[in-house]
């Protein structure tokens, strides 16, 4: 079988089979399953809930390479073309992580076969789209007894043709916490709202409230996104709500500017609470730090790319988009890059469908990049 119907196999493979956050049961056995199949010869493997470390011993190191995939899916209806679509209903590889999980297994395989000069670490990291499975990684004996010198990882961009990396040294994702405000009012008969205290009103005045802080709180020549991507509230249609809760996620290119979004929104639900006589309570979730590359790995980086004549890279501006990648950039020196994957639909978009060809790229560029290092 050709490399690429490898690639292929596997990629169609993972994708039947999303599961979200620590509960990627199946996709670690089929990535354990994989492994074995390579030679056993410098790989040790050890595992951690639903992730995976693989340590490859080089052959005379001096240091160790670390790269990591995040294996997780979303929690969304897929509605792509294939057909090999999410077996799990409700659940699907839809930010390209079975993209990810295919090229770290493609450069895996192919150093298990070609032992390094320096060791390599690669990473199987669970729950990368929430709670986060980067930092309790990072606690583990086995992430501390392989510790490595430098860390990479990638992201798939839609907006980018294959054969493009984009990335740039210094801030590449913003920071990121997610948002739960729950509140509890009085419910009652729809035709009697003077008896009730309704929810729902409260919930919809506050998510309105809430779009106030980005544009009256930030300064305009800094950078700050509240989302609120999902609302409940209410029991039936002729029922007056006795709870709602909103759920989002808050983005900062500074940690300042979190601070004062936190402060804001809880000033603001204060107000909802005065104002609507109800209880408001929040939970920040899961923050994750911001991905900041490391200027002399992510120049070696960029240099290196730049002298390849099939890849055209590209130096990109800072995204909102968050990524606990960002916990090993805040401990190791490394970075994270854009491939381009060429698809109409973007990110946590159900109908992407990101070109497989972008997966040969970026495993041909990475074992060159580890071969590089004498
Ligand atoms: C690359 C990407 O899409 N990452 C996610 C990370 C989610 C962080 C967290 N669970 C949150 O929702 O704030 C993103 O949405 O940017």
């Amino acid at each position: 079988m050709s490399l690429m119907n490898r690639y292929q196999t596997i990629r169609k493979d993972l994708h039947r089979i999303p599961e979200l956050g620590f509960q990627e049961y199946k996709t670690q056995q089929y990535l354990l399953d994989r492994i074995s199949e390579f030679p056993q010869n410098h790989l040790t493997i050890e595992t951690w809930k639903t992730g995976i470390f693989v340590f490859v011993t080089g052959s005379s190191p001096e240091k160790t390479f670390g790269y990591r995939t995040d294996i997780d899916g979303l929690p969304m209806n897929e509605q792509t073309t294939y057909d090999f679509k999410s077996e799990h209903e409700g659940c699907m590889h839809a930010c390209g992580h079975d993209l990810h999980m295919t090229i770290a297994l493609g450069i895996l395989s192919y150093f298990s076969e070609n032992q390094p000069k320096h060791n390599l670490l690669f990473i199987f990291q669970p729950a990368e789209e929430g709670p986060g499975g980067a930092e309790p990684m990072m606690n583990t004996e086995t992430f501390k007894k392989w510790k490595p010198d430098e860390m990479a990882a990638l992201h798939i961009a839609p907006e980018y043709p294959v054969g493009t990396i984009a990335t740039r040294e210094g801030l590449l994702f913003a920071n990121t916490s997610e948002l739960f405000i729950d509140l509890k009012g009085r419910g009652g008969h729809a035709a009697r709202p003077h008896l009730a205290n309704d929810m729902v009103v409260a919930g919809s005045h506050l998510v309105t409230q809430l779009q106030s802080i980005v544009a009256r709180n930030v300064d305009p020549l800094d950078s700050a996104v509240v989302t609120i991507g999902k609302i409940t509230g209410g029991t039936k249609q002729n029922i007056i709500a006795e709870t709602s809760r909103l759920e989002g996620t808050i983005r900062t290119l500074s940690i300042e500017s979190m601070h004062k979004v936190k402060d804001r929104i809880q000033a603001l639900v204060s107000g909802i609470e005065a104002s609507f006589e109800c209880e408001g309570s929040i939970d920040w979730g899961a923050n994750y730090r911001q991905v900041y590359n490391e200027s002399e790995t992510t120049k070696r980086f960029m240099d290196f790319t730049r002298l390849k004549e099939d890849i055209h890279l590209v130096e990109c501006s800072e995204a909102m988009t968050g990524e606990d990648f960002g916990y090993f950039l805040d401990d190791i020196p490394g970075f994270m890059f854009w491939l381009g994957v060429d698809t109409p639909y973007g990110l946590h978009d159900a109908r992407i469908e990101p070109q497989i060809e972008a997966v040969e790229v970026a495993v041909k560029h990475m074992i060159d990049y580890y071969n590089s290092f004498s």
